[in-house]
Parts: structure tokens; C-alpha cells; sequence
């Protein structure tokens, strides 16, 4: 199975996230620049965290009008999957393939630490190597993770059992305890806690790998042929 995993400038996980798809999970993984280029031939996409353009305005907002955004949102219609982790997640509410936006944490503090998390829902194709309501381990770092969106796309959030992952103790004063996302096609996920650093035991958690394997397993036993 082929990644692709963008890179602009200010990223800073993309070659944590290219260690944990080749060397931990054994799959191909590429990183592409913000610059363009295809992804048809890739099977899915992740966004890497980090500080894209200094985070200048807000994350995400200006690496949203990067060429590889129209690439990134054709493939979204294609239905394959793509993951924003941290400032992915933000970058992609900016570019509007996930609803909602993400604010200044309440305590207008940078927050570096591991948080637990229940997986709300395990139906989705990120999720389903975990079990429903099951407490993991995530490490969470940044500044802006505040999770917002109005009372009107909570409740269809909630009624489209959009809500993938909750925080059991809410670090940053995201509505609702949120901590992850998923588009109503279900094939985009928005997550601000890292996955790719809790791959191995080394790191504190492999709670990460299950993320990652549920993709895999889920375009696998689709048997989706991709270009
Ligand atoms: N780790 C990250 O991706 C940081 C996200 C973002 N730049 C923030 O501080 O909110």
C-alpha cells in the first residue's frame, strides 16, 4: 500500500510519520511537496504536524492555498482515505474538507504531553482495529488544538457518529472533549493527538499502530485497485 505524505515548509512530523508507515508498519510511504504534483497513484494521504508557514495567521491557513490542496481535495472525492494529524488536522478544516476550526488552547499555553483517549467510534476505516469505548494513549503537542465548531455541526456531528476519538480529561477546551474527526463520507480523518509517535514501545505507547493498521486492513479487504 503506497502513502503519500505531504510536506510543506514548517512540517515537522513528516519523517515521523515516513518511519512509522516504512519501517514499523512495512508499507511504502513517499513524502510530496506542498508544490503538487499527482496522488493518483497513491492509495492515501497523510498530513503531517507541525508549523506550516510559521503558523502565521492561523495553522493551516496558509498552507490550505498550497497547489497540492486541489490534488489533495480531488483525492478526497475519490473516497480514499486521508489522515491530518495536529496541524494536518487544522490544515484540513482550513481547506474545508472537515468541518469546524481549531482555536488557541484555553489555556493559551503550548501543551506537550500524552493524553488518554476513547475511541468514540470504531466503524470508521482509521478505526476499526480498536474496540468501541476502548481508553488509549496518545501524545498531543500544540498550541492550537482548541477543537470549535457551532451547536448546528456538533449535533451532526454527533448524529453522523462523525466524533472518532474523545479526550477523557479535555486538555485544551475543545467542544465536547473532541480530539478527532471524520468527514461525513468517512473517508477523511482530522486528529490533533499523534499516532505516528506511539508506534513503539520505546516511545511509551503503540497505541498509534492500530491507526495505521486499520487503514491498511480497510483498503486491503476492499480490494480497491488503485492506478
Ligand atoms: N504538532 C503540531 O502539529 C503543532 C500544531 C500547531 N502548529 C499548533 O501548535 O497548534
Amino acid at each position: 500500500m503506497r502513502f503519500a505524505i505531504l510536506s510543506f515548509p514548517g512540517s515537522n512530523c513528516e519523517y515521523d510519520l515516513l518511519h512509522a508507515i516504512t519501517d514499523v508498519m512495512g508499507e511504502t510511504g513517499e513524502l510530496v511537496s506542498y508544490k503538487g504534483g499527482s496522488l493518483n497513484e497513491f492509495d492515501a494521504v497523510l498530513i503531517p504536524g507541525g508549523f506550516s508557514y510559521g503558523d502565521y495567521l492561523r495553522g493551516g491557513a496558509i498552507a490550505r492555498f498550497s497547489p497540492i490542496i486541489t490534488e489533495l481535495i480531488k483525492f478526497a472525492r475519490t473516497g480514499k482515505p486521508i489522515v491530518g494529524i495536529c496541524n494536518g488536522f487544522q490544515i484540513l478544516t482550513e481547506a474545508g474538507l472537515l468541518p469546524g476550526t481549531l482555536l488557541t488552547n484555553k489555556t493559551a499555553k503550548f501543551i506537550c504531553k500524552p493524553v488518554k483517549l476513547q475511541v468514540q467510534n470504531n466503524q470508521t476505516m482509521f478505526t476499526s482495529e480498536y474496540q468501541f469505548g476502548e481508553e488509549i494513549e496518545l501524545p498531543i503537542a500544540h498550541g492550537e488544538g482548541n477543537y470549535f465548531c457551532d451547536a448546528t455541526t456538533l449535533k451532526e456531528l454527533e448524529e453522523n457518529n462523525q466524533i472518532a476519538f474523545k479526550y477523557a480529561e479535555n486538555p485544551n477546551g475543545s467542544v465536547d472533549d473532541i480530539a478527532g474527526i471524520v468527514s461525513k463520507s468517512g473517508n477523511v480523518l482530522g486528529m490533533m493527538p499523534h499516532p505516528e509517535r506511539a508506534v513503539e514501545e520505546l516511545l511509551g505507547s503503540t497505541d498509534g499502530i492500530r491507526l495505521f493498521k486499520s487503514m491498511i486492513e480497510n483498503v486491503m479487504s476492499r480490494g480497491i485497485v488503485y492506478d
